[in-house]
């Protein structure tokens, strides 16, 4: 398949956020046809204008919500093709699905998983640090910063779906659930950052911290290891690993036995390990929000990351 050049590959990032009208109906057939199945199942768009042919306004469906309220959870599904890279637009979205879980009395936990096969999320979009503007990078980290504090600190119970690769971005939103199932297979997770020339902010250094502990991570960040879903089990960076058939009947086995604990002293418990560690992040979001522009900007960080761009766009053997 030919891969577009990086000029083209700047167009289509924009262009990217719009499917056309034929792809939404499809969509739209099979949330509906979910529906029938006696699931309560919406979906969550964004319509802007298609800047590639004005007449034509397009949809995009970045996550499909699965309501058990019965039960007391949610299924919460990423979908931004091709690999739920995040961006500006998909981040502003999810804080606002965030938002609304936060607020529900009907739902105490909510299972993240992917819609997409064989990838979580690739983590954030490259492209939103390649040839970075000011305003626009300070959106984006200042949405990115917001998702963290929202899941991390959220007292609701998350569990990770895993079903596919999840580097960088995509393991900080995993590690950032209560819980980990990840798909046996030829996965990838972990903070891999210094592979592209970054450094992994503070607050993803320590969430993974958090989650596996300080030698542990002191290896995987220099190393920027991308651990395999075994390696990643032997390292409690995920909990469990499972064949990809049994996934979500393993993720609401969790959810089932989360929701049984008394919910007021699980949230205190919860809030009591992580506050320190959110407290830290919102106390510093101004500086830490300069510092990604200021790093970003750098000539030597550009270099990078169009190298990795370039690497990504060639042809696979
Ligand atoms: C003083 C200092 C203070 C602090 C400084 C802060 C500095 C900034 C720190 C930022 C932290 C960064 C976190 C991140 O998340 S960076 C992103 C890291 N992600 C990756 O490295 C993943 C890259 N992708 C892959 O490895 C593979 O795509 C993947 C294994 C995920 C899937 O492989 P698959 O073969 O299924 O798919 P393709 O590789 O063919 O990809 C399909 C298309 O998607 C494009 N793509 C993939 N990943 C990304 C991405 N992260 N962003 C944008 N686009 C992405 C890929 O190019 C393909 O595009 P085309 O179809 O057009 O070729």
């Amino acid at each position: 398949m030919a891969r577009p050049n990086l000029k083209s590959l700047l167009r289509l990032s924009q262009f990217a956020v719009n499917l056309n009208l034929n792809k939404t109906t499809q969509l739209t057939n099979l949330s509906k046809s979910l529906i029938t199945q006696n699931r309560n199942f919406s979906t969550s768009k964004i319509i802007r204008q298609d800047t590639s042919n004005n007449n034509a306004p397009a949809t995009k469906i970045n996550f499909y919500v699965e309501e058990y309220k019965d039960k007391g959870y949610m299924v919460l599904k990423f979908n931004k093709a091709p690999v739920n890279s995040l961006n500006l637009e998909f981040l502003t979205e999810l804080n606002i699905q965030l938002d609304k879980i936060e607020q529900s009395k009907d739902i105490k936990g909510v299972i993240l998983t992917s819609h997409l096969p064989n990838i979580f999320s690739a983590g954030l979009d490259i492209l939103e640090m390649y040839q970075i503007k000011q305003e626009r990078g300070t959106q984006f980290w200042t949405a990115l910063q917001e998702t963290w504090i929202k899941l991390y600190g959220s007292n609701k119970i998350f569990i990770a779906a895993i079903n596919g690769h999840s580097p960088a971005g995509g393991c900080l939103l995993a590690m950032s659930c209560d819980y980990r199932i990840m798909t046996k297979g030829p996965y990838k997770i972990g903070l891999n950052e210094t592979l592209l020339g970054i450094k992994a902010p503070f607050w993803f250094r320590d969430t993974m911290i958090n989650t596996i502990g300080y030698r542990e991570t002191e290896k995987a960040l220099q190393l920027g290891k991308l651990y395999s879903p075994e390696e990643a089990l032997a390292v409690n960076l995920v909990d469990e690993i499972v064949d990809a058939n049994v996934l979500i009947q393993k993720a609401e086995e969790q959810m089932v036995k989360w929701c049984s604990i008394p919910t007021v002293a699980r949230e205190l418990t919860k809030s009591s390990m992580r506050r320190d560690t959110v407290s830290k992040l919102i106390a510093q979001r101004e500086s830490d929000t300069q510092s990604f522009i200021e790093f970003t900007q750098r000539d030597s960080i550009q270099k990078s990351l169009k190298g990795y761009l370039e690497a990504m766009k060639k042809p696979k053997k």
